[in-house]
């Protein structure tokens, strides 16, 4: 075992990604991940000398590591389990913790290391003015939510809905209705009518909390007509519950009743004991067709995998206090929910991150003393190509890590990080998303970090590499696949009572394997890389491409913002053309000097196959509103499909990013558009 007196192996590492960050001598005795391994030491005599060989084991022997994560973590419970694991080669058949019995709340509202008086929330947001609650005040808050919300005939199963923006209000809801057992699910609103009613309409809630309306940056966004439509096209709503947000000392609207009659009277602080899988909460995915899937998490895989995520990969507990940029609609917020569940207070913010400039963000994380920030990586690129130095605009003494997420962050970013955010800080860029609510590539206190690559799969992740054939690959790219249950994979998805929509969609493509539609490549000592999308795959002539490498040469040069690259191919035609969009910095044109610049960038750095066939300036590339680039919807654009045909309803950050590409689709299907094509012919 590692005591912590010789340097942590680092044997095996890709050598070309430089190192940035090496863990202090002392890592092992102040992390909470080696204080585990001490723990795993010495309760359970195993003794592993570095991650690589812990990590081994969470997957070799998941049963033995996934109780050692409850044991561990003192998982509250009003019944044991009677096994850890049963059926684990059947995936997704496999059953985690049967006859357990817990609440996920009740584990999130103990706190641990934390005194009544102590913070457990802080809340800045662009519409009001700071909140702060206590622990006591915190649990005060639930326990009166609970009560109104029985009041309101709320029980075991049945749904509440938030239409609420990421404020403590929010978050009491959620934890009040999971401790009386019944189904949490939010949308934020800056989703309109259609997208708030095609989620909620598939889940039938009975009670919904919503806002008036908010502040985003400079402006303010009314809601009142797109509540008004959302609660006629719900036909189970029992009741409407408003809080005054946007116009403080407004009465609530006809026929609802208010936040503060809801939370009028004090209540018990009590649990409703739950199995291990009971649904906790719904969260949406948006594919390109079809309405959100509605895909329901467990009360116990949520708890086991947040706590191992949050204490030993970001290094979270008492005392820290963790701020992750996001909003009701993304996965992050159910994340940074559960830091409570380790001790360390959160950080809510509720505006554009933007405002009034990029410093906006890192400003709230020095006013609040964040000891952990997380963002993601487009905000982390646009704050490095505004040449910002947030070190030197704010006082960031507090911070200790930094996470980024939504999408592949390249070498640069990560240089910008060490550079102009902390040299000494722990960083990690993370990957999971909507369908386990957790990342499963990551980082490690315990590992160094370089430039470009994830240093980590995470502990109890069998994330795999497969080849076209299924067999797993490590140094070269390939499908990214789960080969063994993790307990946060979803207990179902909404209405899909004999699973098959379940299977289809995650076993469907490889049986008994997890596809996850990336690529990624796995080194030898254990970290990853991203690729891209795998079925966005741009393959030229056979030899398949990955759009973060692209990414991250050109959205590196300094004229440009953003980009978004696809591949139309047909196998009839034998068309095969590479299109680049690019979104130009202020007062740039894409002239021929600049698309020649781009074309020997890429040629250089990666290969003649890179360069594209045609390259247009686009105002803005469409992304999700948690930063996903839109590339399948923008290809099926280009080969004709229709805009509300290929992303859901609410899924882009803006409506109007898709226009550029039907006119283009236009441009290149008409006469004219042959002319015009020739002409933009790099
Ligand atoms: C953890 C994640 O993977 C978050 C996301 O990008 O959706």
């Amino acid at each position: 075992m590692n005591t912590g007196n010789q340097p942590l192996r680092a044997g095996g590492l890709a050598a070309d990604h430089e190192v940035l960050w090496v863990p202090p001598r002392e890592a092992w005795a102040r992390t909470r991940m080696g204080d585990y391994l001490d723990w795993v030491a010495r309760e359970q005599g195993y003794a592993f000398a570095d991650y690589p060989e812990l990590w081994r084991w969470s997957v070799d022997d998941l049963p033995a590591f996934w109780a050692s994560i409850w044991n561990y973590f003192d998982v509250p419970a009003y019944s044991q389990p009677t096994a850890i694991l049963t059926d684990a080669d059947r995936m997704p058949d496999a059953r985690w913790f049967p006859g357990a019995r817990l609440n996920y709340a009740q584990a999130v509202l103990r706190m641990p290391g934390l005194a009544d008086g102590d913070t457990a929330v802080i809340a800045h947001s662009q519409t009001r003015r700071p909140v702060h609650y206590t622990v006591a005040e915190l649990r005060d808050q639930v326990a009166r939510a609970r009560r109104g919300l029985r009041e309101l005939g709320v029980g075991r199963g049945d749904r509440v809905a938030a239409y609420l923006p990421n404020i403590p209000e929010t978050l009491v809801l959620m934890l009040a209705t999971a401790s009386l057992g019944a189904i949490f699910t939010s949308c934020p609103p800056e989703f309109g009518a259609r997208s708030v009613i095609d989620r909620l309409g598939q889940i039938e809630p009975k009670v919904l909390v919503v806002v008036d309306g908010y502040r985003y940056g400079a402006r303010s966004i009314d809601r009142s007509a797109d509540v008004d439509e959302i609660r006629s096209a719900l036909t189970g709503l029992a009741h409407l519950v408003q809080l005054p947000y946007l116009h403080p000392t407004a009465p609530p609207m006809s026929g609802a009743s208010s936040w503060h009659e809801l939370l009028g009277r004090a209540g018990e602080f009590t649990f409703e004991p739950v199995p291990f899988e009971h649904p906790l909460y719904v969260l949406y995915s948006s594919g390109t067709t079809g309405l959100p899937k509605p895909i329901v998490h467990g009360h116990g895989g949520i708890l086991l995998e947040h706590l191992k995520s949050i204490a030993l990969h970001h290094d979270l507990g008492p005392g820290d206090r963790f701020l992750w940029f996001t909003t009701t609609g993304w996965m992050m917020w159910n994340y940074l929910v559960s830091g409570l569940a380790v001790g360390s207070a959160v950080v809510l913010f509720d505006g554009d991150p933007g405002y009034p400039d990029l410093t906006g963000l890192w400003e709230l994380a020095a006013t609040t003393h964040t000891s952990y920030l997380g963002t993601s990586a487009p905000f982390l690129l646009a704050c490095r190509k505004s040449g910002l130095s947030p070190k030197t605009a704010v006082d960031l003494s507090a911070l200790r890590g930094l996470g980024s997420t939504g999408a592949p962050l390249p070498a640069a970013g990560y240089r910008w990080v060490y550079d102009e955010v902390a040299a000494d800080i722990y960083f990690a860029s993370i990957s999971g998303g909507t369908d386990l609510c957790t990342a499963f590539l990551g980082g490690a206190p315990l590992l160094p970090v370089r430039a470009g690559v994830m240093a980590c799969r995470a502990l109890g992740a069998d994330v795999q590499s497969i080849d076209e054939e299924g067999w797993p690959v490590l140094g070269r790219e390939g499908e990214l696949v789960i080969s063994k249950p993790m307990p946060s994979m979803p207990v179902g998805l909404w209405g899909d009572v004999e699973r098959v929509r379940y299977r289809e969609t995650y076993f469907g493509a490889i049986p008994g394997l997890w596809r996850h539609g990336d690529w990624i490549t796995i080194a030898e000592d254990g970290s990853c890389v991203i690729g891209g999308r795998s079925d966005a795959t741009l393959n030229r002539g056979g030899v398949r491409l990955g759009t973060a490498e692209f990414y991250g040469v050109v959205d590196a040069m300094p004229e440009i913002r953003d980009s978004l690259v696809i591949h139309l191919s047909d196998n009839d035609s034998g068309a095969d053309e590479l299109i680049l969009f690019i979104d130009l910095e202020e007062g740039r044109d894409l002239d021929l000097a600049l698309r020649q610049r781009i074309a020997a960038r890429l040629r250089a750095e990666l290969s003649p196959r890179h360069v594209p066939d045609e390259i247009h300036q686009v105002p803005e590339i469409p992304r999700t509103l948690s930063g996903k680039k839109l590339e399948i919807p923008v290809k099926q654009i280009l080969r004709g499909a229709r805009p509300e045909t290929v992303t859901a309803a609410g899924v882009l950050a803006d409506a109007e990013a898709l226009r550029p590409f039907v006119e283009l689709r236009e441009r290149r299907s008409g006469a004219a558009g042959s002319a015009a094509r020739d002409h933009r012919k790099l």
